[in-house]
């Protein structure tokens, strides 16, 4: 398996998240929050604040804290996606549509989790209530979970 590290950042404003409507590339079609690999060279916080910018054109101030960690294999593929998932502590500027991704502020309460990867419903509750996560899923395809670890944790 080879393991490559992604970024994945939660921008909150009150009772409402701020997502991202993926369109083109991987999780095409999709809503998520604003993330992408990690460059050589650049510390996991560095590009999870690049990418947030780059995808939604907000800037983050106040860094960013480490929310959780995922692991994604799929069926049949060589790939791990070790996906790091971070939230912003604070930020300024308003979300602009990018060739990306297509930003929307919903309620906390109202979050598309159908249009979503399938995962997710079962650790943004876990973000929105404060706590912290570590994950393993292991997919058929982009769909199906075929098994899956999911645990609260302490401390990074
Ligand atoms: C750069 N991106 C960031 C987001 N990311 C994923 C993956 C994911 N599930 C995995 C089955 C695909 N679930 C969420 N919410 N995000 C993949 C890599």
């Amino acid at each position: 398996l080879i393991r490559k590290f992604y970024t994945l950042t939660l921008i909150r404003s009150g009772n409402k998240v701020l997502l991202g409507f993926k369109k083109r590339g991987f999780g095409q079609g999709k809503w998520n929050a604003f993330g992408g690999k990690v460059e050589k060279g650049e510390s996991l916080e560095e590009a999870a604040i690049r990418e947030v910018h780059e995808e939604s054109g907000i800037e983050i101030v106040g860094g960013v804290e480490k929310v959780g960690e995922l692991e994604f294999t799929f069926e049949g593929e060589s790939n791990l996606m070790d996906v790091h998932v971070f939230a912003a502590k604070s930020f300024k500027g308003e979300p602009v549509e990018t060739e990306e991704m297509r930003p929307q502020w919903f309620p906390i309460e109202d979050l598309p989790y159908s249009q979503m990867w399938p995962d997710d419903y079962l650790w943004y509750p876990i973000i929105l209530k404060g706590g912290k996560f570590r994950g393993a899923f292991h997919f058929q395809g982009h769909d199906i979970i075929l098994s899956q670890k999911l645990e609260e944790v302490n401390e990074f």
